[in-house]
């Protein structure tokens, strides 16, 4: 994923913003005719006032005039409507009504085209998200991956709202800055230049505005990780005695916080009001000079300085809304990458059936995360359905990564994973992952209740089926305890549930599969050792049709186990059973031994 810091470059915007305006090109194109269509009525709205305040000062009707009266003159003489004062008011009302129905209709069709982008941009993402290896994820840390589909999207978005925005501010300043030309070119362009000036001079201040604003974001994300550490992290903070150093962070960078956003808030300020004074100011000089030298008749002045007086506050808005249309561009090539970084790290797909897996091999897998460090070297070893087979060993040796290879989180750098003879990466991805059926050591619970969680792997399950389950996996015996039995809600993540009965569930859940191999990666290591032998002897006790292999820290629950392979270093350095392994006076019987006496 790009890094929130790094640039981007002004051809990557232009890129993002030409695909969103390809985006549903029919809708765009009406918003751009009705926003067009919005600015030219408030012209001739304005406009309506110079007709208006000659008919009213005039003594006889009017029938000739030249300029803007004659274009409203001969415009009514051609409908058939009198040129008077009831009429005009009949139809500035008119075309008032017509643009902001139109300006409605903008902003209606805006919200639907931005949050239909923004729909598919998140569905993309989090389609592909869901089909992207499980290595992006360990890479980019899933947390950066959840903001990058529920608030980058977002952002990106509104790259829409400010586009448009920002059209439909320039149709209205260019249409008032046209009337102003219309009738006096020269102060017109007085007041764009001054106009003009006043903005590129604000341009300048407000880019140092900008960087307090990652100022004040950056001492804010401090502020939340110091109280975050005391709160969420409070037991280890008061028992390391970390209270001060806590604090000591949160007082830093609460101070820096309180200082960036005052001077946030005081740029903001000084650039609005300095803004609204200048362009005060060159209004004045204009009205000066309007009334001294222009020699032009009331109407025509009252129309070029309301043109002027809503111009100002225009150029400003454009302003903003080219900012934030450019912050938006910045958050909308980050998720185009985001995406298409993960359309490049798809999982392959063999597509073969794999059938029912009578048998796995590894023979001589090598395996490393990152290159300086050989996680698995050269692991082999068979296991058919029905057997027991069994990982044990150190703390890091790449027992679990044996298991992250067979599922396909990640493939082997070297060697052969065969099912059958074949190998698994000719398989259905999720055809290949049916036949296995993993419990993690921290399994996730889904928020939903506990019969909702047991079946994710079987839907069709009957409730005896889940009861069955949950008997062997001991889920019954804290079942009672819930609020509504099996019909409970487990929470966001099991909240309500400790690791050891997290654990089970997650057992349950793996027994109700239909798949050839039940893998138990530390899947117990949470219950107490007693309940822990009986969840164990109760698999055990069942009618085995399928293949087991565990790992394990406590060796007792491997002990009945066909074959227990040591793993050191990323290699198999004895194997046998319980009773060979003892009589070999190896690794294993030394940690028998030592956790004997523990
Ligand atoms: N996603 C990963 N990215 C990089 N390195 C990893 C990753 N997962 C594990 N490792 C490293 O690979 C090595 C083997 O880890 P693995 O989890 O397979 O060991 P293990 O024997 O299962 O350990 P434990 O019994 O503590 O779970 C360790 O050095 C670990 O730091």
């Amino acid at each position: 994923m790009t890094d929130a810091s790094e640039n981007i470059t002004w051809k990557e915007k232009a890129q993002a913003l030409r695909r969103v305006a390809q985006f549903r090109p029919n809708i765009m194109a009406v918003i751009v005719v009705l926003g067009g269509a919005t600015a030219f009525l408030e012209g001739i709205g304005l406009s309506f006032i110079w007709p208006i305040l000659e008919v009213a000062q005039a003594d006889e009707p009017i029938t000739q005039a030249e300029g803007f009266l004659g274009v409203f003159l001969r415009a009514y003489q051609f409908v058939g409507i009198p040129f008077q004062l009831e009429y005009l008011i009949i139809g500035v009302a008119l075309a008032m009504t017509v643009r902001f129905t139109s300006s409605f209709l903008v902003a209606w069709l805006r919200s639907i085209v931005q949050m239909a982008y923004e729909e598919m941009l998140r569905t993309r993402a989090f389609d592909s998200a869901l089909d992207a290896r499980v290595s992006y994820f360990d890479e980019e840390g899933s947390d950066d991956i959840l903001n990058a589909i529920i608030t980058e999207t977002r952002y990106s978005g509104r790259v829409i709202k400010s586009g448009v925005e920002a059209l439909e501010t320039t149709f209205l300043a260019l249409v008032y800055l046209s009337v102003m030309f219309y009738i006096a070119p020269r102060m017109a362009l007085g007041a764009l230049v001054l106009l003009g000036g006043i903005t590129y001079l604000l341009r300048e201040v407000i880019e140092p505005a900008y960087t307090v604003g990652s100022r004040v974001a950056t001492s804010n994300e401090r502020v939340q990780e110091a109280v975050q550490a005391g709160t969420q992290g409070i037991r280890d903070v008061k028992l390391f005695g970390l209270t001060d150093e806590v604090f000591d962070v949160f007082d830093e960078w609460i101070g820096k916080y309180r200082e960036s956003s005052i001077d946030l808030q005081r740029n903001k300020a000084a650039i609005q009001n300095f803004y609204d004074l200048a362009a005060a100011l060159t209004l004045f000089a204009l009205i000066y000079v309007g009334f001294t030298y222009s020699g032009l008749a009331l109407g025509a002045l009252g129309i070029f300085f309301l043109a002027m007086f809503r111009l100002a506050p225009l150029v400003s808005r454009l302003n903003s809304n080219v900012y934030s249309l450019e912050g938006n561009l910045s958050h909308l090539v980050r998720t185009q990458t985001f995406v298409e970084e993960l359309d490049g790290r798809r999982e392959s797909d063999g597509g073969a059936d794999p059938g029912r897996v009578s048998t796995i091999d590894f023979d001589d897998v090598r395996f490393s995360y990152t290159d300086d460090e050989q996680v698995l070297n050269g692991i082999s070893f068979s296991v058919d359905r029905g057997d027991f087979v069994a990982f044990v060993g150190q703390s890091g040796a790449g027992k679990s990564t044996i298991v992250s290879l067979l599922t396909r989180f990640y493939d082997p750098d070297e060697g052969r994973i065969t099912a059958n003879g074949t190998s698994i990466d000719e398989f259905d991805l999720r055809a290949w992952r049916d036949r296995i059926a993993v419990v993690r050591q921290k399994p996730f619970i889904f928020n939903d209740t506990l019969t909702g969680n047991v079946t994710v792997g079987n839907r069709n399950a009957s409730r005896d089926e889940v009861e069955r389950v949950c008997e062997i996996a001991k889920v019954d015996e804290f079942v009672d305890d819930l609020p509504n039995g099996y019909d409970s809600e487990l929470g966001d993540d099991g909240v309500r549930l400790s690791g050891g009965q997290r654990q089970r569930v997650a057992l349950a859940r793996a027994l109700l599969t239909d798949a050839d191999f039940l893998v138990l990666d530390e899947a117990t290591s949470d219950l107490d050792s007693s309940l822990e032998k009986e969840v164990q002897a109760s698999i055990e006790a069942m009618d085995r049709d399928y293949g087991m292999i565990a790992i394990a820290h406590r060796l007792s629950t491997v002990q009945n186990a066909d074959r227990i392979y040591t793993v050191d270093e990323g290699e198999i350095i004895e194997s046998g059973t319980h009773q060979e392994l003892l009589a070999k006076e190896g690794d294993y019987a030394e940690l028998y031994t030592i956790q004997s006496q523990a």
